[in-house]
């Protein structure tokens, strides 16, 4: 299980870091820089489709489909977060911080 974490750790980073590189690219030689390029619109535009596909997915009971389109949204999400200056390791430092809470405990809380 320590494994797979820093795996999936040091791959959100490796990723995270590209995306960051791709920023300043050439548009017609990177797909992420031609999102970065048309605007914070166009990257919302593209995770509204991608959460759309993955709902479609799971309804349609596609395993293989399902994972393919939540890499689809995980990516997009990334491209968003370069584009407000965070990283993935943002996302994973809040996951971390609620680890061990449950839901159901922290909404209660909210509400007293
Ligand atoms: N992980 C991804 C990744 N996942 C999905 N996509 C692209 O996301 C796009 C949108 O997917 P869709 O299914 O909506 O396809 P589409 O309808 O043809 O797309 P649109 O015309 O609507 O944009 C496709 O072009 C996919 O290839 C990705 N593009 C890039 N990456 C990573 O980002 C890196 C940098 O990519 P470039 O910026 O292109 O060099 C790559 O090396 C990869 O590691």
């Amino acid at each position: 299980m320590a494994d797979l974490e820093k795996e999936s750790g040091d791959l959100l980073e490796r990723l995270t870091q590209v995306l960051h590189e791709r920023k300043q690219a050439d548009p017609q030689q990177s797909y992420v820089a031609k999102l970065h390029h048309k605007g914070q619109d166009a990257i919302l535009k593209k995770i509204g489709e991608e959460s759309c596909e993955l709902v479609m997915a799971s309804k349609d009971q596609d395993p293989a489909k399902v994972v393919a389109e939540t890499a689809d949204l995980w990516f997009h999400s990334l491209v968003l977060l370069g584009w407000h200056g965070l990283q993935a390791r943002d996302v994973l430092a809040e996951l971390d911080r609620r680890m061990g809470l449950s839901g159901l405990v922290e909404k209660a809380n909210r509400e007293k």
